[in-house]
């Protein structure tokens, strides 16, 4: 891996020959991607491509079966123990449900992102008196939701959840932010709305963002870049009004016209 200038420092992301394998089987291959500090990149391809996969390997969560990956500068094969407790702290992760404790009032669900950087004794005292309260109300406020403190994750909307979620990303203060398919399970309005505020997040406290993206409507006017998968394989990557009819037919193949690509405005 090319070492980085003195003075310069590290990509959150950087892979170079990057690949996964689950039984064998090579999942992700030749995976050769930087992300620079700040910049939001989407990450699209068909299902199966390995979108989720590349995302566990940044986390890390996957261990690479080939090249090297380093994420927030440290290299993610030989970390353990607390290093990768640190990372692990610094790296958001949202999915796609299910992000919330259903037991769990809002309040106590937006403090799990203070959880790695509290001692034991303060976590487990919070779930009877939450501690930092005044940082998840201002953390729900910026999600609109200050006046759901209290209640459970079954009296929210999917759309609140997820920003429930978001609040907790801000409170948690990661330097990366990895979100796969966090919208997926919204209607179009609603992830909008989510992928608006992630973006809005990423961007006024300096977090790099990635979003594992798979209704394309909500690339534009969001993302720096757009890096497709297929097979596994970096396919593509470039800026989003670069997209066009052609390269998602390619991409997509027979999922093309199944996820109504062809009726996106794009050129030929
Ligand atoms: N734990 C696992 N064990 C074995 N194979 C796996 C495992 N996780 C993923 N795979 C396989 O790896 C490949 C990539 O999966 P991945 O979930 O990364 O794709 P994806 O692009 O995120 O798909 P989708 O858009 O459908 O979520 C798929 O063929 C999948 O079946």
């Amino acid at each position: 891996m090319k070492p980085f200038p003195a003075d310069q420092a590290p990509a959150p992301v950087h892979i170079a020959g990057g690949a996964v394998a689950y039984g064998g089987t090579r999942v992700l291959d030749g995976i050769d991607l930087s992300v620079a500090a700040g910049e939001r990149v989407a990450v699209i391809g068909p299902s199966g491509a390995g979108k989720t996969t590349l995302f566990r390997l940044i986390a890390g969560l996957a261990r690479p079966a080939a090249g090297r990956v380093q994420t927030l500068g440290q290299d993610t094969a030989r970390l353990s123990g607390r290093r990768l407790a640190r990372l692990r702290r610094e790296v958001g992760y949202l999915h796609q449900q299910d992000n919330l404790i259903p037991q769990l009032r809002v309040v106590h669900n937006v403090l799990m992102g203070r959880l790695g950087h509290w001692w034991l004794a303060r976590a487990l005292l919070s779930l009877l008196w939450p501690q930092e309260l005044d940082r998840a109300r201002a953390a729900l406020a910026r999600v609109e939701l200050e006046d759901k403190l209290w209640a459970l994750p079954d009296e929210l909307s999917g759309g609140q959840q997820q920003r429930v979620a978001v609040a907790r990303l801000v409170v948690q203060q990661p330097r990366l932010v990895l979100a796969d398919e966090p919208v997926s399970a919204l209607d179009l309005r609603l992830g909008r709305e989510i992928i608006a505020l992630l973006c809005d997040l990423a961007q006024r406290d300096g977090v790099t963002l990635l979003v594992n993206l798979h209704t394309l409507d909500l690339l534009q006017g969001h993302f720096d870049r757009v890096v497709a998968l297929r097979a596994g394989r970096l396919f593509w990557q470039g800026r989003p009004e670069e997209l066009s009819q052609h390269l998602l037919r390619e991409l997509y193949g027979a999922e093309y016209r199944a996820l109504h690509l062809d009726e996106m405005a794009l050129p030929a």
